[in-house]
């Protein structure tokens, strides 16, 4: 324990998920900043986080993730739903499907109005999309998209963008059908509109699951100025008072694994949640941040009423229809004898190529709903292989699913704390299919798929509907049916969304900081006013970009951000969170829980 009246560091970061570590990584590039990076899950060295497929082990399994689940949905016919999130260093990005996707256009176009500023205008965050991109095809223009100033743009960024490694006779000629039935064939979906079948590119590296550790903490891990903490649980953001009233982040107050006594940590400069799209929402709450009504409830101090906090929670439910297949190998029966799992296993050894490298879904395609829709508002993830949920076993005939998904959904659900005790997970209410926009679009997107699969291109497979089946055919039954069937994509945004600071429900301002709070910044998926068109991952490590930006702009004026450390800190009231922080800058900056190691430790 110390005494001191200094602060231990400059900037908090809670949570190394997605965006937690690129931005410990770009506030610790300068080597006067002391960073504290801090998650709640162990370190990512478990095996399954790196081979591809090994999602499917990941999900569900409490080493990684925070095994969270949705409330009962009407709109699901009252099924809940498993809800992973990331818990480990990476956060979603060490379990996530690898999609790299930036959105299309008029998603940031929307932001910028939402927010009124056009710093979110989709020609502004291009170049934050480029500053950490390392991508297959280099920094070709071609990539950076038509008539835009590809400034920025560079192969020999941090975040791997490769072409997958396999290809499937059934996934060309859903390709090939999708053709016939208009969608153009596309080689880039990451133009600016996305629409088009073709097959996804990836986080990989040879092979290999490239997440967000690897990419911002593994080249940080030798500056003395940041210490990543993992296996700490933060509980509460420190709130007090500056001279004018006005209230502060001063710190954060966190418990290590097994159960510590809280300990409190204090920042000189930000705290900046990257806790996720639920993890934000909770632990502000938890702070006393939210709305009045949820807090008084539970007998908790209102620190700062604000009543968004936790709301807006938007999602991409897909709808995954399974169609049997005849005369062409799945990995349903591919992978379902010993002698085809060791040809998988051995070629994935010798080539790093192969199912084991597979992303679970493969080829995409983005389209309308109907033709009078000015762009895409639909998405697939076809997948050569079926099963009745993740993590129960492939089925034992062969079979594709195509997954859609309406990208841009009218229903809101929310994340509310269900008690005073942070280690209870919240509630999660998504309200899937609450809408009757949401509900046309899933009997439409239904409806084309079934007319994609009808096209000649898939008739040497005789494609028969498995799911939900060809006996359905009305608009009620086809929502139903969605119902049935429809499961999360994993793509939870919005319950922090930014806005115009006259927006009562905006909880951040268009640059992140929480409103009516100094020092508190909110840069994660939970910012997002609406989804992107598409997945989330690498809109976050944009977000997350441009939120290191702003954060180095406030601090290179030292009076703008800079806790007044004469005021209203006193050094007893702050512990360090381990030992090695009693010299905070003396090389030490990995630390885990129970357990201190040298800062090359990391694999
Ligand atoms: C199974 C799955 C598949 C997906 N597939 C894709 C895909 O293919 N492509 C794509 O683009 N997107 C995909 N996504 C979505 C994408 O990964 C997320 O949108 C993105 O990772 C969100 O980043 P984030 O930084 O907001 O949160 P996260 O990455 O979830 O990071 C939050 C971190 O904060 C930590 N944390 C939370 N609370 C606390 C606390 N109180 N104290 C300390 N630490 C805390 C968590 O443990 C976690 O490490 C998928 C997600 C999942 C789960």
């Amino acid at each position: 324990m110390s005494d001191e009246t200094s602060s231990l560091y400059d900037y908090i970061v809670v949570g190394a998920g997605t965006a937690g570590c690129l931005l410990a990584n770009r506030l610790s590039a300068n080597p006067a900043r002391r960073v504290l990076l801090v998650e709640a899950g162990g370190r990512d060295n478990y095996l399954w986080i790196h081979i591809p497929v090994g999602y499917l082990y990941c999900i569900g399994n409490p080493r990684t993730d925070w095994l969270f689940h949705t409330e009962a949905d009407p709109g699901l016919n009252g099924r809940r739903l498993r809800y992973p999130r990331g818990k480990v260093l990476g956060g979603c990005s060490s379990i996530n499907g690898m999609i790299y996707m930036r959105g299309q256009a008029r998603d940031y176009a929307q932001w910028a109005q939402d927010c009124g500023d056009s710093a979110w205008a989709w020609e502004q965050c291009l170049p934050y999309f480029l500053r950490h991109e390392d991508h297959w095809r280099g920094a070709d223009d071609m990539h950076a998209a038509p008539g835009l100033d590809s400034s920025g743009a560079r192969a020999g960024g941090e975040w791997r963008v490769e072409r997958q490694r396999l290809r499937w006779d059934i996934l060309d000629a859903f390709a090939r059908a999708a053709q016939q039935a208009g969608i153009p064939a596309t080689a880039d979906f990451n133009r600016g509109n996305n629409e088009g079948v073709g097959y996804f590119e990836v986080n990989q590296r040879g092979g290999v699951r490239w997440n967000a550790a690897k990419a911002f903490l593994k080249p940080a891990r030798r500056r003395p100025n940041l210490h990543v903490q993992t296996g700490a649980t933060v509980t509460r953001v420190l709130l007090e008072r500056d001279g004018d009233g006005v209230q502060r982040a001063t710190g954060i107050e966190m418990r290590l694994g097994g159960g510590s006594a809280p300990l409190r940590v204090r920042a000189a400069r930000e705290v900046v949640l990257c806790s996720g799209a639920i993890g934000t929402p909770a632990l502000l709450q938890h702070s006393g941040i939210g709305p009045a009504p949820l807090l008084h409830g539970l007998g908790l101090e209102v620190r700062h009423e604000l009543p968004g906090v936790g709301g807006n929670l938007q999602d991409h439910l897909q709808i995954r229809a399974v169609f049997k297949v005849r005369g062409v190998r799945t990995l349903n029966t591919l992978a379902g004898s010993l002698a085809g799992k060791a040809r998988i296993g051995l070629e994935y050894l010798l080539k790093r190529s192969g199912p084991m490298s597979m992303a679970p879904s493969q080829l995409g395609a983005f389209t309308r709903s109907d033709p009078s829709q000015p762009w895409p508002d639909l998405q697939y993830h076809v997948q050569p292989l079926s099963l009745d949920a993740f993590g129960e076993p492939l089925h034992a005939f062969d079979a594709f699913t195509a997954s859609v998904c309406n990208l841009n959904p009218s229903s809101r659900g929310h994340v509310h704390i269900v008690s005073t005790d942070p280690a209870q997970a919240p509630s999660i209410r998504a309200n899937y299919l609450s809408t009757e926009r949401d509900r046309r679009i899933a009997a439409e997107s239904l409806r084309l798929t079934r007319r994609i699969v009808g096209m000649p291109a898939l008739a040497p497979y005789a494609p028969q509907e498995f799911r939900p089946g060809v006996q359905f055919q009305s608009d009620e039954e086809l929502a139903r049916l969605a119902g049935d069937i429809g499961t999360t994509i994993f793509h939870p945004v919005g319950t922090c969304r930014m806005g115009r600071v006259d927006d009562a429900m905006a909880v951040v301002d268009s640059r992140l900081r929480l409103r009516g709070v100094r020092g508190l910044r909110v840069a994660d998926a939970s910012v997002m006013p609406t989804i992107t068109s598409g997945n989330t991952n690498s809109p976050t490590l944009m977000i997350a970009e441009r939120a290191a930006q702003w954060i180095r702009d406030a601090t290179s004026d030292d009076t703008v951000n800079r806790v007044n450390t004469d005021v209203g800190i006193t050094g007893n009231d702050y512990i360090a969170p381990t030992r090695s922080s009693a010299a905070p800058l003396a090389g030490v900056v990995w630390t885990e829980a129970e357990e201190t190691f040298q800062n090359d430790s990391i694999k």
